[in-house]
């Protein structure tokens, strides 16, 4: 781990890292946080911030610099990260504007609730699952408020631990081209089950797959919003490589519609929209202006131009169906090279499909056509 005292910048945020921990990669995650705390924030006048495991206090300062948060409150269970988070927050917050405390989030939470203090953005940013917060959290976050979730038990959620996941997930995730979407799936499905638990609900502003990292930002209902249709199952086929939503009510009937085989079914999972598509225009808007701005005050790399670009592929992706196919699987059962990205997407659609890229993996395509269609659109594409 780091050791280094000097001060960095990361946005507005200046601080130290000691001892603490940084993840200088983990910018994207923040910058998107960011963006929607600012917009929460011009949407409803108000902005008050749990940061529950604030780390070296990155995300506070930057919540508290750039989304124009009213005060912010700084957890971090680890007190050996005391005089670095005291050094780096009171250094840019007014000290009556935020409150440190060293305590186990679940603890926070609690407190949180038994006061009736709901928060209008909570961050929870903890290192592998985060199921031990995910219907604590709700807890704290304010009624249409937002929930920002990190998860890093990626082999849980993509298939390779069934029973691990069934144990903690209380859903089965399985092996397949998709399962990163699909652990974005299974963290919202998740949520919005224990959400529905108590009389709420959840909408999805956006998730991403991001450096091994599952972040998903969530608005909090205040009714219940799970249905059959946006909580279900993801069958795979792997003789054909096709998918298909299954439904409760569809259980038992769960062979693949193409060829008849039986299906591998994850879930039950979140199959709705991963995406809030106005409230991520809005978002991208903001970085326009942030960009803007960052290409007038320095010559450094302009890292907006590059959320602006992550902003419209989720945009993109935000409405298609809740997987995707890689290139590689349309080149191995189509015994043929592996096609172009872009050239079949453009197939796809001048056939009358929709298609897109995913954020998940630069190698796959999201689209509503069967697997067989696109093996035969990519087959047309190479002979042009
Ligand atoms: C991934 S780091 C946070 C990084 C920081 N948010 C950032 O963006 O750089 C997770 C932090 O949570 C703290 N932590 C882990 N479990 C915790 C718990 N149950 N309650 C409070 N803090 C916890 C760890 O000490 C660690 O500093």
């Amino acid at each position: 781990m780091s050791q280094d005292y000097t001060w960095q910048t990361e946005g507005k945020a200046r601080f130290q890292v000691g001892h603490t921990f940084y993840r200088s990669a983990s910018q994207v995650v923040r910058d998107l946080g960011v963006l929607a705390a600012k917009i929460y924030r011009q949407d409803t006048g108000s902005l008050r911030v749990l940061d529950a495991m604030a780390g070296c206090g990155v995300r506070s300062l930057r919540y508290w610099l750039e989304s124009g948060a009213d005060s912010i409150w700084a957890n971090e269970g680890n007190p050996d990260n005391s005089d670095i988070l005291r050094e780096n927050l009171y250094e840019a917050i007014a000290e009556g504007a935020c409150q440190l405390t060293h305590l186990d989030a679940n603890r926070v939470f609690f407190d949180c609730y038994n006061q009736s203090n709901y928060y209008d953005v909570v961050d929870v940013d903890c290192f592998g699952s985060a199921v031990p917060y995910l219907s604590t959290s709700l807890w704290a976050t304010k009624i249409n408020g937002l929930l920002y979730i990190t998860s890093t038990d990626g082999r849980t959620a993509t298939g390779h631990l069934p029973e691990k996941s069934v144990r903690v997930y209380g859903a089965c995730a399985r092996s397949h081209p998709a399962a990163q979407e699909q652990a974005l799936r299974l963290l919202i499905g998740s949520t919005l089950q224990q959400a529905a638990t108590k009389g709420l609900g959840i909408q999805p502003i956006f998730a991403l797959f991001a450096g091994q990292t599952y972040r998903v930002m969530l608005r909090l209902l205040p009714s219940e919003s799970l249905t059959p249709e946006n909580y279900g199952f993801l069958g795979y086929c792997h003789h054909c490589g096709d998918y298909q939503t299954v439904t409760w009510r569809q259980l038992g009937r769960v062979t693949c519609p193409h060829d008849g085989e039986p299906l591998t079914l994850s879930g039950p999972i979140w199959l709705g929209s991963l995406h809030d598509r106005p409230f991520l225009l809005k978002m991208q808007a903001l970085a326009q202006e942030k960009a803007q701005a960052t290409a007038q005050a320095t010559a450094q790399e302009n890292h907006w131009l590059k959320r602006i670009e992550l902003l419209k592929i989720l945009m993109e992706e935000a409405e298609l169906p809740p997987y995707f196919y890689t290139l590689g699987e349309i080149g191995r059962r189509g015994k043929m090279d592996i096609p172009k990205r872009d050239r079949l997407i453009q197939g796809l659609q001048q056939q009358g499909y929709q298609a897109t890229a995913t954020h998940i993996n630069p190698e796959g395509i999201k689209t509503d056509a069967n697997l067989t269609t696109c093996i035969e659109i990519a087959r047309d594409c190479q002979k042009d």
